[in-house]
């Protein structure tokens, strides 16, 4: 994203996303003045992030639109607060540093105001001055107006040193090498570290600086061109060239879009309605790891039970549908199973859509699956480029429920798994609790289970050999390495003979 001399000024107007609505006496102020609309919205995003724990992906397409921007401030606003989120560590180092003042002492709204300029300073082509003057104009909107010369006077120190200066201020001044690292790749610490010991397993713990790159960079938009598609990921590349669609990166099925409007390579892609998805491409592999393990014999019965909101399940059907299986849907959250009939709208003939919790017998409808796919609920560290807001979200007091229901649902999946029927384990996490601990203390309860080689299936079904260091026969996947969400798969066979 370029700088921010956009000049279009204009009336901000009121109005929230997810049910956030700016307090009345902001509102008033705001109308009292022209201001840069694009920077209004960010702000707001990042309020209400962290004021209602929304969604930042969510929050930003509904406060732009409600705020009427043009493509540019669009596009503007998006940078501002997804950077300004991704960033938050290291800029609330750098603000300290520059205010002589712990963050949590500064008031949340100046706080948010100081994060904008940071971004612009720091993280942004903006000239000094309009960040400065702009980010001072905003703290008069929407903050304490007392507070308008702390805001210019932080924001001025922090514009006259580079990054690289700041960087290594951040280094002397850090209580630590962990936390050196942790302010200036803007990661909590306990994150680095799963990640850290994911990546040793490996034998690769050299990679963890690119990995802290690649998770602060925004990625690219995958498509996964579904099988029945009436066209091949390459036929529809060559169709939607104009929109910037390529083929590449591992998944048989995906192509990747340069830039622009998602919706409109899906609608020059040729492909048939609802068989082209925007979908990460470790996604894709994790779903074809369960449909590809061996072939599929017709008649076979499929489980997918923690399936919204349905990128998988879409992936299954289409595979079903060709293999003459049919899958059977679950999703616990009434509004996600909904989201799950939508995207298997293109192949329903093949799915059918229930809503239980997945340790209840009410979501295996009585029958033993052939195949099942348990995408469990996680942590989400694996998707941090995508979610910017998500690492100071989550907390490692969240791990000990989530690896609880992670192991109920497996076991409850094993038990209406099929002899010689194929499970599938994913989670978008590579931390270690949630990944080979959970297995394996999965194969350890039960000896009618057995792990299968999951690499020898993602290698097979890969577009392009997959580097897969370590010895184990699970697959983690890393974007810094594959260019995908950090995926783990397992996949785990009932012996056909119960021992
Ligand atoms: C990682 S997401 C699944 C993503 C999905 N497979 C896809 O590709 O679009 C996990 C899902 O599990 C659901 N879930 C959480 N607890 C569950 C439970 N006890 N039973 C069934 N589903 C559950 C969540 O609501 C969430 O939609």
């Amino acid at each position: 994203m370029s700088g921010t001399q956009h000049g279009a000024r204009g009336r901000g107007r009121s109005g929230g996303a997810r049910g956030g609505r700016p307090d009345r006496r902001e509102s008033a102020e705001r109308s009292e003045a022209a201001i840069s609309p694009a920077r209004l919205v960010a702000y707001d995003v990042l309020r209400y992030v962290e004021d209602r724990e929304a969604y930042a992906n969510l929050a930003l397409p509904g406060r732009i639109r409600e705020a009427g921007l043009d493509t540019r401030d669009a596009g503007l606003a998006t940078e501002l607060a997804s950077g300004a989120l991704r960033w938050r560590g290291r800029y609330d180092r750098i603000i300290e540093l520059a205010a002589d003042r712990e963050i949590e002492r500064i008031d949340a709204r100046t706080r948010n105001v100081l994060r904008l300029g940071v971004h612009q300073l720091l993280g942004m082509r903006t000239a000094p001055h309009a960040a400065v003057n702009e980010s001072v104009e905003l703290q008069r909107r929407v903050g304490n107006r007392a507070a308008a010369g702390f805001v210019n006077g932080v924001l001025r120190s922090i514009g006259r040193a580079s990054n690289e200066e700041w960087d290594a201020r951040i280094a002397e001044s850090a209580a630590g090498v962990d936390d050196a690292r942790a302010a200036l790749a803007s990661h909590p610490a306990w994150v680095i570290r799963a990640m850290q010991d994911a990546l040793r397993i490996e034998g690769r713990e050299d990679e963890l600086d690119a990995l802290l790159v690649a998770d602060n960079a925004a990625p690219r938009v995958n498509v996964a061109i579904l099988p029945g598609a009436g066209v091949t990921p390459i036929e529809a590349a060559e169709r939607a060239a104009e929109a910037e669609v390529v083929v590449s990166g591992p998944s048989p099925l995906g192509v990747e879009i340069g830039g622009g409007d998602p919706a409109r390579a899906i609608a020059a892609s040729g492909a048939r309605r609802g068989f082209a998805r925007v979908q990460d491409q470790g996604s894709q592999l994790a779903a074809l790891a369960l449909t590809r393990a061996r072939p599929v014999q017709p008649g076979e019965r499929w489980l997918d039970l923690c399936a919204g909101p349905g990128g998988k399940t879409a992936v299954l059907g289409a595979e079903a549908l060709i293999g003459g299986a049919s899958v059977r849907a679950n999703e616990v959250a009434a509004h996600r199973a909904q989201l799950v009939r939508n995207s298997v709208a293109g192949v329903a003939g093949a799915v059918d859509v229930v809503s239980f919790d997945g340790r209840d017998d009410e979501a295996y409808g009585g029958e033993r699956f052939d195949r099942i796919l348990v995408d469990a609920p996680c942590s989400g560290l694996g998707a941090l480029r995508r979610r910017p807001e998500a690492r100071w979200r989550k907390q490692p007091s969240d791990l000990p429920g989530l690896t609880r229901l992670q192991a109920e649902l497996l076991q409850e999946a094993c038990a209406h798994l099929a002899p010689g029927g194929i499970l599938a384990y994913v989670t978008c996490s590579p931390h270690l609790a949630e990944t080979r601990v959970t297995v394996d203390r999965l194969l350890r309860s039960r000896s009618d289970l057995v792990e299968v080689d999951a690499r020898a299936v993602v290698g097979e079904v890969a577009r392009e050999p997959l580097d897969l260091p370590g010895g184990g026969l699970s697959v983690q996947l890393w974007p810094h390495r594959h260019g995908t969400d950090a995926m783990f798969i397992s996949l785990i066979e009932r012996r056909a003979v119960d021992s």
